[in-house]
Formats: structure tokens, C-alpha cells, sequence
């Protein structure tokens, strides 16, 4: 009896060593960390809860539920009044400076090598782990010089994904009422049609495929989660281990990849004029192409180049997926007096009969989708993926809010028709609507970013969402909702409401 007690007593007391060699590990790591971290003057004013070694912890636990509250407390009490203003972030990462509206463009002007875009990447995504010590600049590099360029040729590809992908989701039942969940109809479209520009058809539709990048992206959303709780000098362990997943996900992705990777090699080097045509025009072909540009041999082999898609995908997909996302949303909640829907659906009828070429969209078809396009800006500065990027002021979803400027004007115009009006204030004004459109980047639209490493996605994103709409508006009835599903934010990420589900029906042809 005794001597069990004493193996009770030795085996508690063990644990009790074992807990608090463990908090006092973390806690060494943590102060190890701290000694890394910079430190910004006094005069620059924190949200949060302060600066001692209490409120730092405070603030560590308080950044996943209050980092949203916390940014817009800064915005009224310093972004405001024109000042820059500190706010707390996650354990592993220094506390973030927001800089107000009036210095976003000297920021944005800022070379790479003093402001990083990549550092900042990796501070965040911990890049050398997750996309395993994969420098993101080449493929980022690549979507710039290529993807816009090329795009109009692509529309009537994209077209057919997003046609194909719609009507698997949405179903061909004109009689009954389907409920689908929103968030797993997006990702049942979105990762198909994004394919489409970065791997080609037929790959595009592959089930496997699409569903490993999905997983590898969801991997690297809560490895990232976990990274930044941990403090930064323990990453080289925990780093290593959360990724097991990653790396199990990028080998079914290559082995789907090999063979059409081989193939475009193969064919890209036998093409003496390099004359690609649009079925081969995707990130592969562009992958390639730059690797030859600028010499990189080490970049030409299927592993190399299915490595090198993985930082695109995730720029591309749950980005577009949370926009979309978001965009339905607003719009079936919106008051059904406004008309919202019918009127979309008018625009793009209308705009489709008169301009298609052989039953396509057009890149200047596109371009006339002005309400389309409001309507989509306006949902993007509603509902951003990232705090820290964006400010809002009107709460209120108002789809027509950017179109508005343009219809004045344009009865303006009508109205001057006979007159003289002032060619000179016509101009700057035809401009100033210009830049509203949603891919025209600005510091007051901040949702593709601004500057140099504003999105080169945004192009696609536009005609992808425009189509989107036009084809769902033309095909489907869906039914309002009366109340908007809230997001939640963890730390600067939102989560989408994904339990949101909708009513849809199939239009009868008339
Ligand atoms: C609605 C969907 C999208 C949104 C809201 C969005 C937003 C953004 C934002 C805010 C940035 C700047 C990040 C920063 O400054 O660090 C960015 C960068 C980037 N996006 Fe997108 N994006 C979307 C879709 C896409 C798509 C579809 C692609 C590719 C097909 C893409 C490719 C990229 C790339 C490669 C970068 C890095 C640019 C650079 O660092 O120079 N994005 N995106």
C-alpha cells in the first residue's frame, strides 16, 4: 500500500516537472522571441491593451476574437486625424503599424528591398515551411507578365468552366426548389474555373486534383493559425511537423500533374516559333516560358513547376470563393423593392445579345457591365477577407452606389447634348468614373491591394465573377434571404458564414 502511494506521489510529481519544464521552455522561447521582435517610438499610439508584459499577453489572447474591433477603434480615434497608429498581432509576429490614408501612396512607392513584399508574405503564410522554401516571386513575377496579356483570348474557355461548373452545381430542376450550402457551391466552381488559366482542360475538371489543392490550401490557412501562436524560434521544430499534410497533398497533386507537365515541355520545345495556342495559354505554358526568359534551367521539370502553382492556387482561390461568397449574399439580402436582381439580369441580356461574338463574352462586352460591376466593388468594400487592408464608412450594402457617378454624368451629357458643355470638366470626370471600376486600384479601394504588387489576378476575378452573375441571373430563380449571415473574424482573417445556405430553381426556356 505504501509503495504504491510512493509510485502515486513519484508519478505526479514527474508530471508536475514535466508541466513546468514545459512553461518554463515556452517561456524562455517566448523571451527569446521578444528579443527579435522591433520596437516602435512611444509617440506612436497603440490600440490594444498597452505595452507591459501583462497587456502583451492580453493582447496575444485578445488578437483572435478583438484584432477587427481593435483596427477600427485606430481607424476613428488616429487614421482619422491623419496619424499611424500600433496594433497588437499574433505571438509570433511583431505588432503590425497601420499607416493612415495620406501615407499609402509613399508607402506603396517604397522599393522591395526596404519594403518587402515577400518578407511580409512569409511573416504571415511562413512561406519556407508551407510552400516549402519555394520563393513566390518567380510564379508572381510570371502572373504579371503573363495572365493579363492573355486573358481576352481565354474568355471563351473560361466561359464554357463556368458555364459547365454552374449547372453541375446549381442542377437542371425547373420545377422544385433546391437548397444548396453557398460556401460548397463556391468551391465547387471556383478551384474548376481558376484551373482554367493556371493548369488548362481538360485537368481543370480533375476531381482529385481539385480536391488535394483544396486540402492543401485549407493546410496551409490553419498551419498558419498554429504558426502564429507558437513563439517564432520553436518554428524550425513545429514548422516542420504541421506541414506533414502539405507535402501529402502537393504529391497527389504531382502525380496528376507530371504527365501534363511532361507533355507541355515536350511540347513547348518543339514549337520552334513558340506560336502557343489558347488551349496551351495557361500558368504552366507562362511558367515555362519565364523559366526560359530568364534562364532558370532548375525550373523546368514537372516538380519544380507543380511547386510553383501552389502560391498562385492559394492567392486564387478562397480569395475569389469568400468574394463571391460574400457578393450573393449581399445582393439576396438586400431589400427586393431595389430590384437588384432584375436589374443585373437586364443589363447582362441586354449587354450579351448585342455584343457576344459566336455566343461569347468579350473582354469590351465585359467592360459595359457597368451595374455588374458597381455591384461587385460595392460588395468587396463591404465585405473584405482582411481587416487591415481596407476601411469602411456607410455599413450599407448599396449595390448601385459606383454606378450612381456614372448614370449623373452620363445625363449630364445627354442633357448638354445641344450645348455647350466644358469638354475639359468632361474629361476629368469621364476619368474619375473610370477608377471607380472594381479592378482600378486606389487608396480609397484597397481590396486587390494598390502599387506595384497590386493584384494581377483582378483582371480574370472580373470577367470570372461578371460571368458568373450573368449565367446564374439568366439561368436561376434564387430566393431572397431576410437576414445577412454574419462572418466571423479570427484574428485579421474573416470565416466566412459557411453554414449560409440558398433556395434555387432552374428558369424555364421561354
Ligand atoms: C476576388 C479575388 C481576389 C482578391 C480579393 C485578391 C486580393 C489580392 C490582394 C489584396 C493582393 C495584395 C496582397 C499584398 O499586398 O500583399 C493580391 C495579390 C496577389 N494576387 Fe490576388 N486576389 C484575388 C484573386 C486572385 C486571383 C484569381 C489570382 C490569380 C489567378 C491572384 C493572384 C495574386 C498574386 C499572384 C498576388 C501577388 C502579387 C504581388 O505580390 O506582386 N489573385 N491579391
Amino acid at each position: 500500500m505504501a509503495a504504491e502511494l510512493a509510485m502515486v506521489v513519484e508519478d505526479s510529481f514527474s508530471l508536475w516537472r514535466a508541466a513546468l519544464a514545459i512553461v518554463f521552455f515556452t517561456i524562455v522561447s517566448f523571451l527569446v522571441d521578444f528579443t527579435w521582435k522591433p520596437r516602435y517610438g512611444k509617440s506612436l499610439p497603440r490600440v490594444g491593451y498597452g505595452d507591459g508584459v501583462l497587456a502583451t499577453v492580453r493582447n496575444w489572447i485578445g488578437y483572435m476574437v478583438h484584432y477587427n474591433d481593435w483596427v477600427a477603434d485606430g481607424y476613428e480615434r488616429y487614421s482619422k486625424h491623419n496619424r499611424a497608429f500600433v496594433v497588437p498581432s499574433a505571438p509570433s509576429r511583431p505588432s503590425e503599424i497601420v499607416v493612415p490614408r495620406s501615407q499609402a501612396a509613399w508607402m506603396l512607392e517604397l522599393p522591395d528591398r526596404v519594403l518587402s513584399t515577400s518578407q511580409a508574405h512569409n511573416d504571415v503564410l511562413y512561406n519556407d515551411y508551407q510552400f516549402f522554401g519555394t520563393d513566390d516571386q518567380f510564379p508572381i513575377r510570371t502572373m504579371h507578365k503573363h495572365l493579363a496579356r492573355n486573358l481576352p483570348a481565354l474568355i471563351p474557355q473560361i466561359q464554357h468552366e463556368i458555364h459547365a461548373s454552374i449547372d453541375a452545381v446549381f442542377g437542371s430542376n425547373t420545377e422544385e426548389w433546391t437548397t444548396l450550402n453557398l460556401w460548397d457551391a463556391w468551391l465547387a466552381i471556383v478551384p474548376r474555373v481558376t484551373n482554367t488559366i493556371l493548369v488548362g482542360a481538360p485537368t481543370c475538371r480533375h476531381k482529385g486534383f481539385l480536391a488535394s489543392q483544396v486540402a492543401f490550401l485549407d493546410c496551409v490557412v490553419r498551419n498558419s493559425f498554429i504558426l502564429n501562436m507558437f513563439p517564432r524560434v520553436l518554428h524550425p521544430i513545429v514548422g516542420r511537423l504541421v506541414v506533414a499534410p502539405n507535402w501529402w497533398h502537393l504529391w497527389k497533386t504531382y502525380h496528376v500533374l507530371k504527365p501534363v507537365i511532361e507533355q507541355r515541355l515536350h511540347d513547348y520545345d518543339s514549337d520552334t516559333h513558340k506560336n502557343l495556342t489558347p488551349d496551351n495559354q495557361n500558368l504552366i505554358t507562362w511558367l515555362i516560358h519565364q523559366a526560359h526568359t530568364e534562364g532558370l534551367t532548375h525550373e523546368l521539370t514537372p516538380w519544380m513547376i507543380s511547386q510553383r502553382l501552389l502560391p498562385i492556387e492559394f492567392a486564387a482561390i478562397h480569395t475569389t470563393a469568400i468574394t463571391g461568397h460574400a457578393l450573393l449574399l449581399d445582393l439576396l439580402t438586400s431589400d427586393p423593392s431595389l430590384g437588384y436582381l432584375d436589374a443585373l439580369r437586364d443589363e447582362t441580356s441586354q449587354v450579351f445579345a448585342s455584343e457576344n461574338v459566336n455566343g461569347s463574352w468579350t473582354k469590351a462586352a465585359l467592360s459595359q457591365l457597368h451595374r455588374t460591376d458597381s455591384a461587385i466593388r460595392e460588395s468587396m468594400r463591404l465585405s473584405h477577407f482582411a481587416t487591415a487592408l481596407t476601411h469602411r464608412k456607410p455599413e450599407r450594402y448599396d449595390a448601385w452606389r459606383f454606378f450612381r457617378v456614372r448614370e449623373g454624368f452620363e445625363a449630364r451629357q445627354r442633357d448638354q447634348a445641344h450645348g455647350d458643355g466644358d469638354k475639359e470638366r468632361d474629361m476629368e470626370e469621364m476619368m474619375r468614373i473610370k477608377r471607380l471600376g472594381m479592378v482600378t486600384t486606389s487608396d480609397a479601394h484597397l481590396s486587390f491591394g494598390h502599387g506595384r504588387h497590386a493584384c494581377p489576378g483582378r483582371f480574370f476575378v472580373a470577367h470570372e465573377l461578371k460571368i458568373m452573375l450573368a449565367y446564374l441571373l439568366q439561368n436561376y430563380d434564387i430566393k431572397p434571404l431576410s437576414e445577412r449571415p454574419k462572418p466571423m473574424w479570427i484574428g485579421q482573417t474573416i470565416v466566412p458564414p459557411l453554414q449560409a445556405t440558398i433556395e434555387v430553381r432552374r428558369r424555364k426556356r421561354v
